[in-house]
């Protein structure tokens, strides 16, 4: 059996998209069975329409991926879950699914599974490793097994985001990564499929 891997991301502007889309590629390249899915919408459609192409992205976006569900997580050998920095942390919208899995937590049912993050920022500097950094901080609760991309790899030299991968976006709605970024989010997902893989099959 193939190690089930989930990356659940949240986006309004594309760019943390397309860091899940690597890392689920990277996955994928391993064998594993990936789902792709995008927390949804928490905030008012007044607030949505504060920047354009908001609401848009999220209607393309909800019409390409399922939302993520606690069967998901249950189903899942190992968690990917990347967020676009919020003044440093977790987006709302990503962390409702977190929370969302107090029940599986009560029961014990996400310890032993694998657990990585990845955020995009708007700055080089604005947050996005404290918020990739902080995400482990519930999987610790969890008991999960938190892998990071580290530098085990020649392109997390490259991109320098030992903590998880992201992509710096100058705040440029429809921002195309970086090719460091893109190695770096492929090698993320690759690296935790592999180590899903060899504890499943332990
Ligand atoms: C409410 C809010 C708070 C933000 N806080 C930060 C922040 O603390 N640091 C930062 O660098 N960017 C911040 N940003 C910018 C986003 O993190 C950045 O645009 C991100 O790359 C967007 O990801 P997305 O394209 O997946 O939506 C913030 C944006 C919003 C809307």
């Amino acid at each position: 059996m193939m190690a089930n891997i989930l990356v659940v991301f949240y986006s309004r502007d594309g760019a943390t998209e397309a860091l899940a889309n690597a890392i689920a590629e990277g996955a994928a390249a391993t064998g594993a069975t990936v789902r792709l899915r995008r927390a949804r919408e928490l905030v008012s459609d007044e607030v949505m329409a504060l920047a354009p192409g908001w609401a848009e992205n999220a209607a393309r976006m909800n019409a390409l991926y399922e939302a993520p569900t606690v069967e998901d997580a249950q189903w899942a050998d190992a968690i990917i879950i990347g967020s676009p920095s919020r003044f440093g942390l977790v987006s709302s919208e990503a962390k409702a699914w977190l929370d969302s899995l107090g029940g599986l937590w009560a029961r014990g049912k996400l310890a032993g599974k694998v657990g990585s993050a990845f955020c995009s920022s708007g700055s080089a500097h604005g947050g996005n490793e404290m918020t990739s950094f902080t995400l482990t901080v519930p999987m610790a609760h969890f008991g999960m097994i938190i892998v990071p991309p580290g530098f085990a790899d020649p392109a997390m030299f490259a991109a320098g985001t030992p903590y998880g991968a992201s992509a710096i976006t100058q705040n440029q709605p429809g921002y195309q990564l970086s090719q460091e970024e893109r190695a770096a989010a492929r090698f993320q997902g690759q690296r935790v499929a592999q180590v899903a893989q060899k504890l499943t099959s332990a």
